[in-house]
Parts: C-alpha cells; structure tokens; sequence
C-alpha cells in the first residue's frame, strides 16, 4: 500500500509520528510536506495530497493540521477526493466502511498521539463496503460532476 502525507506547522509533529509508525509496519509513504514547525498554509498540502490520491499514484492519503478542518475542507474541494475528519475510532471504521473515504484528515492539536495511531490503523484497516453505500457515494460524485468546470 502507497500512503500520501501531508500536513502543515500545526501537524507537523504528529505527521512525523505516523510516518514512523507506518513505516516500521512496511508501508510506503511520500511525504508531500510540510517540512518544519514553520508556519506554513495548509491548502498547499491538502491540494498536493489530494491530487496523488486522485489521479491514482497514491491509494490512500493522509492529512494533518491545527484542527483537521482546515486542510480536510481545502482536500474535499479536489475532484474524487473523500476526505473524512476523524477523531475517534468508532468513526475511522466507518468512513472507510461507508463513505469509502480515500483521505483520513487528524487535527494534531486534537488527538493524542496514542489516539491518532490507533485511527491511523483503524481506517487503513477497514475496508469499504459498498452495496447501499455505492448509491450514495455515486450521489456525491454526481455533485462534484454538477459543479466541476
Ligand atoms: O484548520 C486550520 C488548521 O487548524 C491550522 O493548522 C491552523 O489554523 C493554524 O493556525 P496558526 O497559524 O495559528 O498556527
């Protein structure tokens, strides 16, 4: 699996742990930035992550900010990107179960670091479902259809 990741000042921290994290587990991840605690703009990151998660270079993404809003609102706005705002584990199963999210946003001023891990595995290791759930995952992508260029 090719994990995408990125994240601004505010996620930098815990994007440096799930990197760790992930990477001892075997899994490929590009790290499309930020590089420091730097004040920085998350919408830079949310585009460069959302773009390699929907063209297909990368099956899943993840993103972090102060809050997850921020960089999980700027995500959304690329076409084929299902980013979902997670901050439990209950809700990390299910968005990859019914939402087939391709995106997993965390705020790292949010989640503990203990936490975030567990949502990172959790969404990854969820699979979707489809069935009823396709109907309505069609109905959001003839939105994106309406408004697009
Ligand atoms: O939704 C936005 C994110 O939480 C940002 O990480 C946050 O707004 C950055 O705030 P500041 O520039 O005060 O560190």
């Amino acid at each position: 699996m090719k994990i995408a990741i990125g994240s601004d000042h505010g996620g930098f921290e815990l994007k440096e742990i799930i990197k760790s994290h992930l990477s001892k587990k075997g899994i490929e991840i590009k790290d499309f930035g930020a590089d420091s605690t730097d004040s920085c703009d998350y919408p830079h990151f949310a585009e460069a992550v959302g773009e390699a998660v929907a063209e297909g270079s990368y099956e899943k993404g993840i993103l972090i900010c102060g809050t997850g809003v921020g960089i999980s609102i700027a995500a959304n706005k690329v076409p084929g990107v299902r980013c979902a705002l997670v901050s439990d584990c209950f809700t990390a199963e299910a968005t990859r179960q019914h939402n087939d999210s391709n995106i997993l946003a965390l705020g790292g001023r949010v989640v503990g670091q203990g936490l975030a891990l567990k949502i990172v595995d959790t969404w990854l290791g969820a699979e979707y479902e489809g069935g009823r759930h396709q109907r309505r995952v069609d109905l959001i992508t003839d939105i994106e259809k309406k408004y697009s260029k």
